[in-house]
């Protein structure tokens, strides 16, 4: 079912200035539109935060640019330029080789939206003398006690706040979020009547401004790979493995074994990296008990509210994106860190990788995890 969006007074908006991230994608396409028929003064960015342009069908930053400026003609506004390579290298790149060498599995879209989008190109924005920025991430600004808040966006199956959650609530308040009211088919169907050339372009994947890549080459230029065993949980070497950053808790494929005579013909799994002895441990069966953890410890916490809620707290929590919400607990430790105790035990929790809190469609932030385990 479509949301009905609520109706904006446009004459409120007419001596505001907004710069939307365009992406050269259909959701920010989408987004300049809506900001217009709102009433807004609507200009348009695109960043390139990637240098390196190799020709090969990875770096799709030319076309992005020929896309976002091919929408901002049809729409009839300007649109401007910015590298924030240098920022996005120090502040988001670096980070996430660190964590990869630790043998930790980092979210880099996640550190991106906080360091550059919300940051960086807010940062321009202001210069530039918008009153807001917009993206077309699917989420919405609320209001709580007078404070804004992150809230999911409308279409369940779209809802980015899990990458927004270490956004504060000052960048928040300054940032428009017009798709966040809709769902993804609407904002297809809009670019179409409006005849923006985006209406029908894939989804972009992969990190976001480095692109979709042959992840292990990718990472091998920056980290040197660091092979050695694979083993079975009863201490069994079955194989060699290239780097154990290449590899992720849960994961089934690429890992090169089967057909072992010992073993039944079933699928391995990644149940846990041994970073002391460069180990990579597996099973067979994707719902082996050993992938299952009941609790997390996490640190490096982002809260929205720039506050920490008060503990302990009882909540829903998501470990990954692509997951429904879980029921948790979140109880503070001596150390600062917090623990994460879920009712429903949760498969491949993943070391590096965000949990992220929320109460009903309200997203409070969250943190890296450390640990996971059983108690
Ligand atoms: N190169 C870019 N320049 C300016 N803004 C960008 C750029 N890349 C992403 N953004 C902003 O961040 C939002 C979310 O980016 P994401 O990569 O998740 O794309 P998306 O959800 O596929 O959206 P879109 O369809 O607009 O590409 C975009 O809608 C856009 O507002």
């Amino acid at each position: 079912m479509t949301e009905q969006r609520t109706p904006v007074d446009s004459s409120t908006n007419h001596d505001k200035k907004v710069i939307v991230g365009m992406s050269g994608g259909v959701d920010s396409s989408v987004s300049a539109l809506i900001l217009m028929q709102q009433g807004y003064q609507v200009e348009g960015l695109f960043m390139k935060n990637w240098d390196e342009d190799d020709g090969t069908e990875y770096c799709t930053a030319k076309d992005d640019l020929a896309d976002a400026q091919a929408v901002s003609d049809k729409l009839g506004i300007k649109l401007h330029t910015a590298n924030f390579a240098a920022e996005y290298w120090d502040n988001v790149f670096e980070h996430f080789l660190a964590e990869y060498k630790a043998g930790r599995t980092p979210n880099p879209d996640i550190l991106c939206n906080k360091e550059i989008k919300f940051k960086a190109f807010l940062e321009y924005a202001i210069e530039l003398g918008a009153d807001y920025i917009a993206t077309g991430h699917y989420v919405r600004r609320g209001e709580r006690n007078g404070e804004p808040v992150l809230l999911k966006g409308l279409d369940a199956n779209k809802d980015q706040s899990y990458f927004l959650h270490a956004v504060g609530k000052d960048e928040i308040a300054k940032t428009l979020f017009p798709v966040g009211e809709l769902e993804k088919p609407e904002v297809r169907r809009l670019a179409e009547e409006f005849g923006l050339i985006t209406h029908n372009k894939k989804d972009s994947t992969g990190i976001c401004f480095i692109g979709e890549r042959r992840f292990k080459d990718f990472l091998e230029q920056y980290l040197p790979a660091q092979p050695g065993d694979i083993e079975t949980l009863s201490g069994d070497k079955i194989g060699r493995h290239f780097g154990l950053m290449y590899h992720t808790i849960g994961q089934r494929q690429g890992l090169g074994i089967g057909g072992l005579s010992n073993y039944p013909d079933e699928p391995w799994y990644v149940v846990e990296k041994d970073l002391d002895r460069n180990v990579l441990l597996v099973t067979q069966g994707g719902q082996h008990e050993s992938l299952f953890k009941t609790h997390l410890i996490a640190d490096n916490f982002d809260w929205v509210a720039r506050t920490k809620p008060s503990f302990p707290l009882t909540c829903k929590a998501k470990c990954r994106y692509r997951q429904a919400d879980q029921d948790c607990t979140i109880t503070e430790l001596t150390d600062g860190r917090v623990e994460v105790s879920f009712i429903e035990p949760q498969r491949a929790i993943t070391p590096g990788q965000s949990v992220v809190f929320y109460l009903d469609d309200l997203c409070l932030g969250g943190g890296i995890i450390n640990v996971a385990f059983n108690k």
